[in-house]
């Protein structure tokens, strides 16, 4: 069986990246349409399926598609989705608007496929969480994880591609000495970082770091389990970095844990410090697998605690890898 497929936002930093890795990991399309805003409808684009004229998002006709990516934004997705449902359609949505609806599964795949049921819509997670929950879930089975502590080094892709375009002109604006003016983020990101992603919220944590708490949570099936994170922006293109701490129910040893992140679906172990190898934005740029390294036992919790760096590609498994994944187990 072969599907009609839409990508509603198909110009942006998520959307572009779904028609490849559709094309990539040989979804089975019988056709496929590209939507975006009607600034975009009318244009026509190159892809690996052959050359595609974007369409209104707004005018979709969702009896036509049996599976429709939304990458557009949540306020949208919260217009459009009842309305692609109810034509019969798959969405899976990779914004944050359905994610805490409990009628909605939020999935990763490697993690809880199952979770995806018999719903039409299902809820693709946060980029920080996704990268951070495959090698977390492994070691949450083996050892049971008591308390997690993140701190992230997040990509400026991260805001879409108006971020990406950010980055490069102020760093082009500063290096020829002009004024350096930000629109999408707060304050400059070039040679900065910002301890600011998304709104502040009651508890003086972000949105962005909220997320990581209740969708981790959500994906675990742990509405329990203590997580803190702290999320900041740095001047890459692509890939966020994040430091991960655990303390654990059970002893944990570092070269066995090492062994199990080895052996996980969806890991790439970067760990070989006498040879100077860890995870690294440049090298896990365009990778399905999230990079693992830097592993080790942490001072502060001793044998019940283990310390290490991840580095995923987030508009990958963070949003559009993650997104074809739920696609093809549905
Ligand atoms: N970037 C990332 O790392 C991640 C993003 N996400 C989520 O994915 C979604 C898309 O993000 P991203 O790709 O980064 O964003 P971009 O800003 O790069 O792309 C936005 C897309 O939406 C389209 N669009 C914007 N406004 C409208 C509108 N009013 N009607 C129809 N289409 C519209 C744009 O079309 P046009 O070109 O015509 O303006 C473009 O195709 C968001 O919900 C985001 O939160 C989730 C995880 C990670
Ligand atoms: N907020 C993430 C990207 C994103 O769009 O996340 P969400 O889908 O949870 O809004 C970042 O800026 O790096």
């Amino acid at each position: 069986m072969r599907y009609k497929v839409g990508i509603m936002g198909a110009t942006g930093a998520v959307g572009r990246e779904i028609i490849e890795v559709l094309h990539d990991r040989n979804f089975p399309v019988e056709e496929l349409r590209l939507f975006a805003s009607k600034r975009s409808a009318g244009k026509t684009i190159e892809t690996p399926f052959g050359a595609i004229t974007i369409e209104n998002a707004d005018m979709a006709d969702y009896s036509q598609l049996n599976i429709a990516f939304f990458a557009i934004s949540g306020d949208w997705s919260k217009e459009n989705a009842d309305k692609a449902t109810s034509a019969g359609c798959y969405v899976i949505d990779n914004s944050s608007a359905f994610r805490y609806d409990d009628k909605v599964p939020l999935v990763v795949p490697e993690i809880n496929a199952d979770a995806i049921g018999d719903s039409k819509l299902i809820a693709n997670p946060n980029c920080t969480t996704a990268i951070a929950a495959i090698p977390l879930y492994a070691l949450h089975k083996e050892y049971g994880l008591k308390k997690v502590i993140i701190s992230t080094y997040q990509a400026t892709s991260g805001a879409g591609a108006a971020g990406m375009s950010e980055l490069t002109e102020e760093t082009k604006n500063y290096l020829e000495g002009k004024e350096v003016k930000n629109k999408v983020f707060t304050y400059p990101i070039a040679f900065n970082t910002i301890p600011h992603i998304d709104n502040f919220q009651e508890n003086d944590y972000t949105r962005e770091e909220m997320k990581v708490v209740w969708e981790t949570r959500k994906i675990f099936s742990e509405p329990d389990i203590p997580i803190s994170c702290t999320c900041v922006r740095i001047p890459t293109m692509r890939v966020h970095g994040e430091s991960i701490v655990i303390e654990t129910e059970r002893t944990i040893d570092p070269v066995d844990a090492k062994k199990l992140l080895g052996q996980i679906e969806g890991v790439e172990l970067k760990d070989d410090i006498e040879n100077n190898i860890y995870p690294m934005p440049l090298n896990a740029t365009k990778k399905y697998e999230v990079e693992v390294g830097r592993i080790r036992r942490n001072l502060v919790f001793g044998d019940h605690g283990l310390e290490f760096f991840v580095c995923g590609d987030q508009i990958l498994k963070g949003a559009a890898l993650n997104a074809v994944q739920i696609a093809e187990n549905l």
